[in-house]
């Protein structure tokens, strides 16, 4: 059970897909930020105006306060329908809750130092908006820490450099104060309970897609990749390998050390692969003891070489069942996309080739370049 004291945090590798998800919310949060701002801010001039009447002279002092919020609720709405993209989600969330908190706590220092009979109504006001904005805050405490923080103050120190009792002033600030260290504690367990919420999808996204025993991608992630690579290849022309590889005589280990040992080999087999591919290359446990390995951006001379390197490390250092060593070794075949219509007749030539090196011996590599060379 998660300790309810606990922090959670996004790991490393998770955090860019964690950083697209918050600004896709704060998005979301902005827009509808901006749309009640819009029908909102006039309404409640209106109201003023009509059911509580702000005194004489006044009335265009607060539709002066008002326009701003209304104007930053304007780029807003302009921004999302004319940049999709781009890092102004959470700028102008933060930037649109700011602008209607310094409009609110501006509106209660006017009515406050010109000694109007609305300052109480002001007062409401604030508490209101203080919870409101608090729904823009998709970083939790950190945004509101700005968008409470330097209205909060400049009201404080207006209220002190304007002669305000203490009294006076503590009257004034006190139940929009709580209602900010309440907006905070919401944000922060509206963040966190997001963090956790992301931390557990992507835990099953990653189980889905992950080989448990090896840690490799599992042969439906790896579809995927191959799609998503072919595509890619077809559009801009260059070339991508596949390399098929199946431990040699494994039934042997098996039926001799046990299933255990055998699942240790193909464990450490992983992390030899692992050490021999770049980082955005992929690995995937395809079958049993059959690993398919994408090479992206290869040609045919470089994906000789990976699968060379790979039959040296599994065929160069020994795996081991406790004390006993275990001679094991692998054969590889590799295929190099050429013009093929999809990646299943880059797959078949990569096992084709495979079969050729298991028939030539074993512990070796073998390679079927062009498509007509399986037929
Ligand atoms: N320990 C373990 N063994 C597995 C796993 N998946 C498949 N195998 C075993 O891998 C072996 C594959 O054997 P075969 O297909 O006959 O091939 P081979 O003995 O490797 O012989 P060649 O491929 O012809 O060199 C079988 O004994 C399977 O039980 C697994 O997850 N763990």
């Amino acid at each position: 059970m998660t300790s309810l004291w606990h922090y959670p945090r996004v790991p490393a590798e998770w955090r860019p897909a964690f950083r697209d998800y918050q600004r896709r919310l704060a998005r979301q949060y902005a827009v509808l930020a901006a749309w009640v701002t819009l029908i909102m801010v006039p309404l409640f001039h209106v109201s003023d105006w009509w059911i509580d009447p702000v005194p004489q002279g006044f009335w265009g002092y607060d539709l002066l306060m008002r326009l701003p919020p209304l104007m930053l609720a304007l780029i807003t709405l302009w921004l999302h329908y004319r940049r999709p993209d781009g890092p102004w989600p959470r700028i102008m969330a933060i930037t649109l809750g700011l602008t209607i908190m310094l409009m609110t706590t501006g509106l209660l220092v006017l009515h406050h130092l010109a000694g109007t009979e609305v300052t109480d109504l002001m007062v409401r006001g604030l508490i209101m908006t203080t919870a409101a904005v608090a729904i823009v805050a998709t970083a939790g405490i950190r945004d509101l820490a700005v968008i409470y923080g330097i209205p909060f103050a400049g009201l404080l120190i207006l209220l002190a450099s304007s002669g305000t009792d203490s009294v006076t002033a503590m009257g004034l600030v006190i139940h929009p104060l709580m209602m900010a260290v309440i907006g905070c504690i919401i944000a922060e367990v509206l963040f966190i309970s997001r963090v956790r919420a992301f931390n557990d999808r992507q835990k099953l996204h990653h189980n889905a897609m992950t080989d448990p025993l090896t840690g490799l991608l599992n042969r439906r992630a790896m579809e995927g990749q191959l799609q998503v690579e072919h595509a890619r290849s077809s559009r801009h022309h260059n070339t991508y390998a596949l390399v098929m590889a199946d431990l040699d005589l494994f039934k042997h280990v098996n039926d001799t050390y046990g299933h255990d040992v055998g699942d240790e080999v193909l464990r450490d087999l992983a992390e030899r692969m692992r050490a021999s591919v770049r980082i955005e290359d992929a690995i995937a446990r395809w079958g049993g003891e059959e690993f398919l390995i994408l090479l992206r951006a290869t040609g045919s001379e470089e994906a000789l070489i990976v699968a060379e390197k790979i039959r040296r490390k599994v065929n160069e250092k020994a795996f081991y069942a406790g004390a006993t060593t275990l001679p094991i070794t692998i054969s590889l075949g590799v295929g190099v996309v050429d013009g093929d219509p999809d990646p299943d007749e880059v797959i078949k030539r990569a096992d084709q080739a495979l079969y050729r090196a298991k028939e030539n011996g074993r512990d070796r590599v073998e390679i079927l370049e062009q498509a007509s060379d399986g037929n």
